[in-house]
């Protein structure tokens, strides 16, 4: 096994008015190996959010050390982390922020421009073969206005996977869909991580969790818990077995 994230004693504080601050990530150690898919769950305001921000470069711990691909990243100047992010990383979330007045292929393959490291035709066809695997290859030319939620969230997949990320984040990605869509984003999610790309998802939903293959439990700030389920298989059809453990897990911890 190969660490590809790693929290070292991270914390994380904010201001809270002249004199005062609020510990929100309290002595966090954490390991995610290579092609991983954990979860994060936890009560509202225990810190989820704030974990994934943090550990994905994306905000400032205030101390300890964040190490990806093994190298410190936490000490990384911000060109330097924002070069990172686009390159190794994709980001999906609740809100798809998807850019209005570009259509939806344009949408995807802008952050390939911006990794400048393919020419136009190859960047367009990686585009169009995700958006096929994903089933909206027919929407290339359409509007943001053009598509439902679920549709929107697949681009925003494809975005995100546009530059081959090595791991993809997820803050609740299926917050705002009904549950089929749900559904078919965690098929979507659990065949990409199959091809070796490691995901870590915040989210409230056990039916979203029991598709990883760990789950981690915050609470005050804390990480609490980190319970191992091993790899969802869909031949084995037992999502409901898992979904039960996981929502006893919970009770237990008094979730
Ligand atoms: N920039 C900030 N400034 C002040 N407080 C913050 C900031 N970011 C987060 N917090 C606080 O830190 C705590 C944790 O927030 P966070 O969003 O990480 O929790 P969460 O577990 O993801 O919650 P939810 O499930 O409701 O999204 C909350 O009390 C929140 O108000």
């Amino acid at each position: 096994m190969t660490t590809i994230l790693e929290a070292k004693d991270v914390n994380k504080s904010v201001a809270m008015g002249e004199n005062e601050e609020q510990r929100i990530l309290k002595d966090i150690n954490l390991q995610l190996q290579k092609g991983e898919f954990v979860s994060i769950m936890g009560p509202s305001g225990s810190g989820k959010s704030t974990l994934l921000y943090n550990i994905s470069g994306m905000d400032k711990i205030s101390t300890g050390s964040v190490y990806f691909n093994g190298k410190q990243i936490s000490e990384f100047p911000e060109k330097e982390l924002a070069s990172l992010r686009l390159t190794k990383m994709g980001f999906i979330f609740q809100n798809i922020h998807l850019l209005k007045n570009l259509n939806l292929l344009d949408n995807i393959i802008l952050s390939a421009y911006l990794a400048q490291n393919s020419n136009r035709e190859t960047i367009n066809h990686r585009a169009m073969s995700l958006m096929k695997k994903m089933g909206i290859d027919g929407l290339a030319e359409h509007n943001i206005t053009q598509a439902s939620g679920g549709q929107l969230q697949r681009i925003a997949i494809c975005r995100a996977l546009i530059n081959n990320p090595d791991i993809l984040f997820g803050d609740e990605p299926t917050g705002a869909l009904n549950s089929k869509s749900t559904h078919e984003i965690m098929d979507i999610l659990g065949d990409i991580n199959a091809t070796g790309t490691t995901i870590l998802l915040v989210t409230h939903d056990v039916k979203v969790a029991a598709r990883s293959e760990r789950v981690l439990f915050m609470m005050d700030g804390h990480l609490v818990a980190d319970k191992k389920m091993g790899k969802y298989d869909k031949d084995k059809q037992d999502l409901k077995a898992r979904e039960s453990r996981l929502a006893q897990w919970l009770t237990e911890m008094g979730f």
